[in-house]
């Protein structure tokens, strides 16, 4: 029986493998991590992440041929083949601070599969990591390898949050590089055959390791440009009257361009994809190409201005101050169907609202109150770590309340904001809010999920993000 481990039992690690336990019941999977509490949560009925679908899958095979474990060393020992699926966070000290990817836990598990393997051993990098990791790796193996052969195989993963079962299911490619040498052939040829259970063989791409790695990083940005370049047109749109929701659509018909991911929103969010893009702006930088590091940068900086443009618009839009005045915030999660909240807009916009003295109640359906508080006083890229490395749970921010009701959340506010798509935004009782709410009472949809004509028949003030400006909106000085 083909024995695998994955090291690290978070968001890509717990999902994925749990559906190659699924689709290959002749492959015996365990998940280890440092994680004590994540590893009882992955053993118990509340698992320790939200994805619909999981739970189905996760049961199916736990006990029979999917396990969770703290026991590392053992697990890793076993294996014939072992995914490394750690965090890679962006680094906040020292060379590279703020770009470059942190691979301390990536070598942390590198050194220890050196340690304790008795066995050869195919080493595959889940985590997203900087073209030429495999290099590095490889050094760490080898350098005292005591006579077993390490193949190190690059095969990123590209599930998204919210729909990451349903991804893996039917994922449009599986990316496999290895090097160009007979055992390094032998080894994306052991990896494919896993995938080979389910995913058909022309979606299974086999690439050079330097390829894979870098296609991962490029897809990120690639991804991440569509929706800056979405939200700069928003905010043009917004200063000439047309509307971001027919352009995308008229330009998204265009075979060429396609019509996913052009929803222009209050900006992107997630574990990927600022990490991504940092990442990749440092290795260019690195390679002297600077005109490129500011190419891919810019994708930033626009994401950046997004979020800092509907803090400003919400300020301005309310006589230029939100001193004490109530405001609700419905959606936490950078996206729905997950209660992730790495990187949400969610934290960036309710700072800026707090930095102008501001009062928050908050609404999500699935991020806890503890999670929100501890979003809201972290520092930048400290998410990142595993969970008993953080800082511990800080003093609550006071001006902040977290609820569990959207009509409390919004009674007596002067503004609602509206963070993430939650299908239940769609369904509110708006003439409801309009009632208990101060006058006048404003709307501010980052998701564009309300209908806008609607609510302003109610007598709400209406901004959705790149749509035509309520006559109030269009006389209010000019956000930056
Ligand atoms: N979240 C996503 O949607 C996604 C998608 C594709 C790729 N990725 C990449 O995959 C990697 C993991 O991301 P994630 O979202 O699963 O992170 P995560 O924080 O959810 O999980 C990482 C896990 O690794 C564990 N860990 C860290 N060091 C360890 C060690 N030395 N030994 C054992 N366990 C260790 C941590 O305790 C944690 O549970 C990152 O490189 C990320 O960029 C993430
Ligand atoms: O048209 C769009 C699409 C997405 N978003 C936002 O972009 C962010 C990222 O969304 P999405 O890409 O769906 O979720 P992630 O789970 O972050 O997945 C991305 O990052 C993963 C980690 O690398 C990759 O594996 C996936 O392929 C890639 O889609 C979220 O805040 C979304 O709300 C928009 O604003 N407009």
């Amino acid at each position: 029986m083909v024995k695998i481990c994955c090291i690290g039992a978070g968001y890509v690690g717990g999902p994925t493998m749990a559906v190659i336990a699924l689709k290959c019941p002749s492959i015996e999977v365990v998940v280890v991590d440092i994680s004590v509490p994540r590893i009882t949560a992955w053993n118990s009925d509340t698992l320790p992440i939200y994805e619909p679908g999981l739970d189905e899958v996760v049961k199916q095979c736990r006990g029979k041929n999917l396990f969770f474990s703290t026991d590392v060393e053992k697990h890793v020992s076993e294996a014939d083949i072992i995914f490394v699926s750690v965090n890679t966070p962006t680094k906040t000290r020292g060379l590279g601070a703020g770009k470059a990817a942190d691979l301390t836990y990536w070598e942390s598990a590198a050194r220890m599969i050196a340690d304790v393997s008795k066995s050869d051993k195919i080493v595959v990098e889940k985590s997203t990591v900087p073209v030429k990791t495999a290099e590095a790796i490889e050094k760490i193996l080898t350098h005292n390898s005591k006579g077993i052969k390490y193949q190190i195989l690059s095969n990123p993963e590209f599930l998204a949050e919210g729909t990451a079962i349903k991804d893996l299911f039917n994922p449009d490619r599986v990316l496999i590089g290895g090097r160009e040498t007979p055992d390094g052939q032998k080894a994306v040829k052991a990896l494919k055959d896993v995938y080979a259970h389910w995913v058909p063989e022309d979606r299974i791409i086999c690439s050079n390791l330097w390829s894979a790695e870098l296609s991962k990083l490029a897809a990120n940005a690639f991804l991440a440009q569509r929706i800056s370049s979405v939200n700069a047109m928003s905010a043009l749109c917004e200063a000439t009257g047309a509307n971001v929701a027919e352009v995308s659509h008229a330009i998204g018909t265009d075979t060429r361009i396609g019509s996913k991911f052009l929803n222009s929103s209050v900006g992107f969010g997630g574990s990927c994809f600022q990490k991504d893009i940092l990442n990749l702006v440092y290795i260019c930088e690195c390679n002297g190409l600077t005109e490129v590091a500011n190419y891919w940068k810019q994708v930033i900086k626009v994401n950046d201005y997004q979020k800092n443009r509907f803090v400003n618009r919400i300020v301005s839009s309310m006589f230029n101050t939100v001193s004490r005045k109530k405001i609700a915030v419905l959606g936490f999660a950078f996206k729905k169907d997950t209660s992730d909240t790495r990187e949400t807009p969610a934290i960036d916009v309710c700072k800026g609202l707090l930095g102008d003295n501001a009062r928050l109640s908050i609404y999500d359906p699935l991020v806890t109150e503890d999670q929100i508080q501890r979003d809201l006083s972290m520092n930048k890229f400290d998410w990142d770590h595993p969970i008993h490395l953080q800082p511990m749970s800080p003093t609550s921010v006071k001006e902040v309340s977290i609820v569990w009701d959207v009509y409390e959340a919004t009674k007596d506010a002067h503004g609602v904001c509206i963070l993430t798509e939650w299908d239940e935004f769609k369904t509110l009782d708006f003439q409801r809010i309009y009632a208990n709410m101060q006058k006048p009472a404003f709307v501010f949809d980052g998701r564009n999920v309300v209908d806008v004509e609607k609510l302003r028949e109610i007598g709400f003030i209406v901004y959705s993000i790149g749509k035509p400006l309520d006559s109030w909106l269009k006389d209010m000085p000019a956000v930056a």
